[in-house]
């Protein structure tokens, strides 16, 4: 009883950082409230130092989150540590990077665009916000307390079997099969004030983005089969419009 309570105060601490780094990361893309942002923070005296350090912070949050996802890498991982943990320990460690990132960016402050028209900036900001919207949303469409490890460490605490997520259509999830990585495009894209260094981020998370998409989906396939294989048939991957009305 000791070690489920211990996980659970684990998985309950572990979201309490992902939250404050998500919360973190919303004012730092937006380049808001915070003392160090996208924009504002130390720059490299060299250019290409400053690229290295982005690209390589950006690499590292890429290849944590890319092989800790992996199922070869669970079934090693959970011989070390408990599997009702697996989980809380993937979005700690998400976490961290991406507090380190928060932390080592440095400015690129060139600017690629400004948009100078009061309203335009309502609309970007708009955007802005709304992509941040689909992704907290998305979350709890497949199932928020699954995807932090929080559902895992209160089923251990409970004595219960964790129990994988089954394949659903819910919300979103009707018209696009990746709503929450659509979100983040959109959050990353919409500013008034594109400067290199955001540019650079936002070359690189959405490269990424469809890295991860590709992964993930040969893992639904594997789970889903035949169910997933016809969802990715009659639904896009991220245009949110029926496939027949643009004929693909
Ligand atoms: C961070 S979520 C991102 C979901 C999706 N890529 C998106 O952008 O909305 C990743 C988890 O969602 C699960 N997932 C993705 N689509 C799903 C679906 N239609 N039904 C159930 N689980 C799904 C994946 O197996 C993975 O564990």
């Amino acid at each position: 009883m000791f070690g489920r309570i211990l996980s659970f105060i684990y998985g309950v601490v572990d979201y309490i950082i992902f939250l404050g780094s998500f919360l973190y990361a919303i004012a730092f893309v937006g380049d808001f409230w915070v003392p160090k942002t996208i924009n504002a923070g130390s720059e490299a005296e060299i250019f290409w130092q400053g690229l290295l350090v982005n690209a390589g912070l950006l690499g590292l949050f890429a290849f944590q989150h890319s092989v800790m996802a992996r199922d070869g890498f669970k079934k090693w991982w959970t011989k070390i540590i408990p599997k009702p943990i697996e989980r809380s320990t993937y979005v700690l460690l998400s976490s961290l990077i991406l507090i380190l990132l928060f932390w080592q960016w440095r400015t690129m402050p060139e600017v690629i665009w400004s948009v100078e028209s009061g309203v335009w900036q309502v609309v970007l900001f708009g955007f802005f916000g709304l992509g941040w919207g689909l992704v907290f949303l998305s979350t709890f469409m497949i199932n928020h307390f699954d995807l932090f490890g929080l559902r895992q460490v209160y089923l251990h605490l409970k004595g219960k079997e964790i129990t994988p997520i089954e394949f659903k259509e819910p919300g979103f999830y009707k018209y696009v099969r990746h709503p929450l990585m659509l979100g983040f495009i959109i959050a990353f894209w919409a500013t008034p004030y594109m400067t290199l260094g955001h540019l650079v981020f936002s070359i690189a998370t959405t490269g990424y983005i469809f890295v991860g998409i590709w992964f993930e989906e040969r893992d639904l396939i594997r789970y889903h089969g035949e169910k997933y294989k016809e969802y990715r048939e009659r639904v896009r991957m991220l245009i949110p419009f029926p496939k027949e009305n643009l004929g693909d």
